[in-house]
């Protein structure tokens, strides 16, 4: 019950829908026990002693309680729906901001699959059971409770004899219900594997294709496909097991009622009414009997799907405004940003090594860093602890002076745009993707971003021009103009601070510099970090940092660096290779001069 209670502020806006829900069920049902009165009424005090004088009263009684059942269902059906669906609407917007509002740290554990089943499974779980489920639960107490109760005031000895058949179709209901639940949960892990298995496959189509995997692919979804198909047959086994048993109990109960009723009838002890409505009666009261397995499955389902999206909903959040940040005025931020001592390891990967150690860099506002290091080295960590997409573990990093802790997190990400290494384009124009987080951009302003970005001359080629539409990840366009969208994007935002990491390794060299030029132009005055692998992106740095395994190795400007022994050098050289002239120029002279 506390995960209902958690869930109370969704749905108790709507406690008039909840009572509608609830009571205009009981009350159908209440309406419903009153027609076997009618048939006892017409056989005993009518039919028997032939006086029909009121047949027709009684026949407008059963219409006028028809009208009314008929409305107080309708009252049932309309609040029952409205309350589950305005409650799965709060639930959704609810969780949709959750997920919004929820750190890096939790996207790194996050299993997409997962977050969209709760999302939509789950949320569809709490709006049956809520809006129908619940009444139709507290429906079947009440049932058993006035309809046995009738049926005691009717001849109570009778009563008593059926109402010990109902623990036995309630247990072998429960029962059906154990074994059904399990079979039901390997068919949902069995979709779920197949529609994983398409999904990948479709993502990865490019990759099953090149590696000529078709077969393997296809084996692979048949082993799926076959197991969902015997999870199936499984859950046909069950019900043709269970049904006629219950079918069965059910029917002897009523049997048992026609035989000792009947030999009472005859003997004078019972009316014929009497029997005929404890027989509609009892029918009644089994039918629901039956489903009481899934109301109890449907009930524990919600109540596990709730505790699923409270889980989600109550996820603590891991970088977040102190309590009265500081929010930057645009033109006063001048991109002064400076790391003192940072160290830093990802959350939940205690066991790794730091990412970062003892990182010390100052980067005066128009200054261009530039990163280097071998994979893993932690320059994305760099620029990630920046956006504070993380929080540094220990020292602090400050923009214009101020720790970027207190400063508003929106306010301080407003100041800087990052395009990473894979760019992802959303499934709309080129124009809307160029806009994304500047959505009032005129169309001059981003053509100039294109322009900036190397970008506008291959997008007038498409047939649609700034409207062509990117598919689900771009598809359609090469990585290098992807990567030119994603780069006119971050340029739109005229951002104090501009991170390219690792951006411009999918263009070739003549693009690359040519945005390079183009760069300089735009972020004359505000900072850049540059990631790359190569040299022709670093060498003009104002500051170049080299990276092995977290910490700082070396450090300089280019004509500093290819002097000096080092990855820097050795990187240098593997890609000048082919330019021995200038090789040998810089290089050599530089060992000369260190070693001279
Ligand atoms: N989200 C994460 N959770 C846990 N560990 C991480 C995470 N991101 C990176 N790491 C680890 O931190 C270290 C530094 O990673 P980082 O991404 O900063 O390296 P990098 O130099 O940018 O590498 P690459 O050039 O391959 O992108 C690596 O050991 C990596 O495995």
């Amino acid at each position: 019950m506390d995960i209902f209670r958690g869930l109370k502020q969704f749905f108790w806006a709507d406690k008039g829908f909840l009572a509608g829900s609830v009571l205009g069920l009981a009350a159908a049902t209440a309406l419903g026990l009153i027609y076997p009165l009618l048939l006892k009424v017409l056989i005993d005090d009518m039919i028997t002693p032939k006086k029909f004088d009121g047949v027709l009263g009684l026949a407008l009684l059963a219409v006028g309680i028809i009208v009314v059942k008929s409305a107080c269902q309708y009252v049932h059906g309309f609040s029952g729906g409205r309350l589950g669906n305005r409650l799965a609407y709060r639930l959704r917007n609810t969780s949709y901001e959750k997920l919004q509002s929820l750190s890096f740290s939790f996207y790194d554990s996050a299993r997409t699959g997962d977050l969209m089943s709760r999302l939509t499974a789950d949320i569809e779980g709490i709006r049956n059971f809520i809006g129908f489920g619940f009444a139709q639960l507290l429906n079947t107490a009440f049932l058993v409770v006035f309809g046995f109760g009738m049926m005691f005031a009717i001849d109570w000895p009778l009563a008593l004899m059926t109402l010990a058949m109902i623990p036995i179709i309630g247990f072998v209901a429960i029962k059906f219900e154990l074994n059904i639940h399990p079979v039901f949960r390997s068919i949902r892990a069995a979709i779920s594997r197949l529609t994983t298995s398409v999904q990948e496959n479709i993502m990865g189509v490019r990759t099953v294709k090149s590696f000529s995997s078709e077969a393997y692919e296809y084996k692979k979804f048949d082993g799926g496909n076959a197991q969902y198909k015997d999870n199936n047959l499984s859950l046909a086994g069950v019900w043709a097991k269970y049904f006629p048993i219950i079918e069965f109990i059910a029917n002897l109960s009523i049997a048992l009622l026609l035989l000792v009723g009947g030999w009472r009838v005859i003997n004078g002890s019972m009316t014929l009414g009497a029997l005929i409505s404890l027989n509609g009666m009892l029918g009644m009261i089994v039918a629901p009997l039956w489903t009481l397995g899934f109301q109890i499955n449907n009930y524990t389902q919600s109540k596990a799907a709730g505790e699923r999206l409270l889980e989600l909903l109550n996820k603590p959040i891991a970088v977040r405004n102190v309590e009265h940040p500081l929010v930057l005025e645009d033109s006063a931020v001048r991109g002064h940003l400076q790391y003192r001592d940072v160290s830093f390891r990802y959350p939940n990967h205690e066991e790794q090594p730091s990412a970062l150690l003892g990182f010390d860099l100052d980067a005066p506002p128009g200054s261009v860093i530039g990163i280097l290091g071998g994979t893993g080295a932690g320059k994305s960590t760099i620029v990630q602890l920046l956006l504070r997409a993380y929080d540094v573990g220990d020292g602090s990093i400050t923009l214009d002076g101020v720790d970027i802790r207190n400063i508003e997190l929106e306010s301080l990400r407003r100041q800087t745009a990052i395009v990473y290494q894979e760019s992802f384009l959303f499934s709309t124009t080129i124009r809307e993707n160029i806009s994304y987080g500047r959505a009032d951009a005129t169309q001059e302003e981003i053509e100039e971003a294109a322009r900036l970005a190397q970008a506008h001359e291959f997008i007038m080629e498409l047939p649609d021009g700034y409207d062509t539409i990117v598919g689900e990840r771009g598809m359609g366009l090469s990585g290098g103009q992807k990567q030119r969208i994603a780069i006119a994007r971050a340029l739109l935002l005229k951002p104090r601070v501009l991170i390219l990491d690792d951006s411009t390794s999918a263009l070739d060299m003549e693009t690359e510099h040519q945005i390079q030029l183009a760069l300089r132009q735009v972020m004359a005055g505000k900072t850049t970090f540059i990631i790359a692998h190569r040299i022709s992106s670093l060498r003009s740095a104002n500051e170049i940092l080299v990276l092995d395994r977290g910490r700082v190795t070396q450090r300089g400007r280019h004509e500093q660096l290819v002097r000096a022994p080092g990855l820097y050098r050795e990187t240098y050289r593997t890609q000048y290779a082919d330019r021995p002239d200038e090789l040998g120029e810089e290089a050599t002279a530089g060992e000369r001069r260190v070693t001279g």
